[in-house]
């Protein structure tokens, strides 16, 4: 039998195959590989009469997450607020740097439009328009969720984004029953900062998974190197390769074509500073190894 691993508790797996889940551990065979069974793994389980079902094999992943431990994820929704808190577009890039590296859809949740202003509307569409699909919503109001879960529908999906800009509310207006049983679990989890809680991921009445990540709000490390950081800008492509020198890196060079796409206004210089940005921390932490 298939299913998908749903959640893991204290050395056992709950694999959701049909509507049933079934409480199953996996014997030692995958340690020599140095795989453990992760929430989102689909696997293979077979069923033991009178005892727990056992997972015999894990299918190969389409990405894997370390902080929060989550594979196989299809869909990143970027969350983040229009206005209150004004958006860090620093932070919103780098997850979506993050996103481009690991091979998934990305839709990006602009939250809190109840509140906006239309400048504030404008300057997120003037960013992000052309670029991503953007949704304006509102946790609050329920605006733009139809939309949404159209998106996510028959996908396993993340909601990533800072802390504060309203993903519970996103996934309470949602899906209500995930919203509760996951504010439960963050009760607790606010008492002891460094109390670490399990993932999870739900099924849907509107026909996505969605992980529960209240921790997906920030990251260790850019895991992008030099070379490779453009690639991760989708509006850079059309440039790339065109610069006077084939190791440019679109800062100080000359004759540089990204740089001449900024100054035409065909890269946004918000997400151009971000690029310079991370390309600075990339060749700090090169020099502390
Ligand atoms: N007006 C308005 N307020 C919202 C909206 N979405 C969220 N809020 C409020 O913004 C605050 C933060 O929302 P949360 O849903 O807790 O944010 P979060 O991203 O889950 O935050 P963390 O749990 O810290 O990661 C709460 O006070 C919400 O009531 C919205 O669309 N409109
Ligand atoms: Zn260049």
């Amino acid at each position: 039998m298939e299913g998908t691993v749903v959640k893991g508790i204290a050395g056992f797996y709950y694999v959701k195959a049909g509507e049933q889940v079934y409480q199953c551990k996996a014997r030692g065979l995958f340690k020599k590989d140095g795989i453990k069974v992760t929430v989102g793994d689909e696997v293979k389980i077979q069923l033991h009469e009178g005892s727990d079902a056992l997972i015999t094999e894990i299918k190969p992943r389409k990405n894997a997450f370390i902080r929060p431990p989550i594979v196989n994820v299809d869909c990143f929704a970027v969350v983040f607020a229009i206005t209150q808190p004004q958006p860090n577009f620093a932070i919103i890039d780098r997850f979506l740097v993050m996103a481009e590296k690991s091979n998934l859809e990305i839709i990006l949740c602009a939250n809190k439009a109840d509140l906006a202003e239309e400048a504030e509307l404008q300057r997120v569409k003037d960013i992000y328009g052309g670029l991503y699909p953007l949704m304006l919503v509102s946790g609050k109001t329920g605006q733009g969720m139809d939309e949404l879960k159209t998106w996510l529908k028959g996908k396993k999906c993340a909601l990533a984004g800072p802390s504060g800009v309203g993903k519970s509310t996103i996934l309470n207006a949602l899906e209500p029953q995930v919203a509760a049983e996951t504010g439960e679990i963050s009760q607790k989890t606010k008492r002891g900062k460094h109390t670490t809680r399990h993932v999870e991921i739900f099924d849907t009445a509107f026909g996505a998974m969605l992980f529960d990540t209240p921790g997906f709000t920030s990251f260790e490390v850019l895991e992008a190197d030099e070379e490779e950081l453009a690639h991760l800008y989708p509006e850079m492509q059309d440039y790339l390769g065109q610069c006077r020198y084939d190791n440019c890196r679109h800062i100080k060079e000359p004759d540089c074509r990204i740089r001449e796409a900024v100054t035409e206004g065909k890269i946004n210089k918000s997400r151009y500073g971000s690029y310079v940005e991370q390309i600075k921390e990339i060749r700090e932490k090169s020099k502390k190894w």
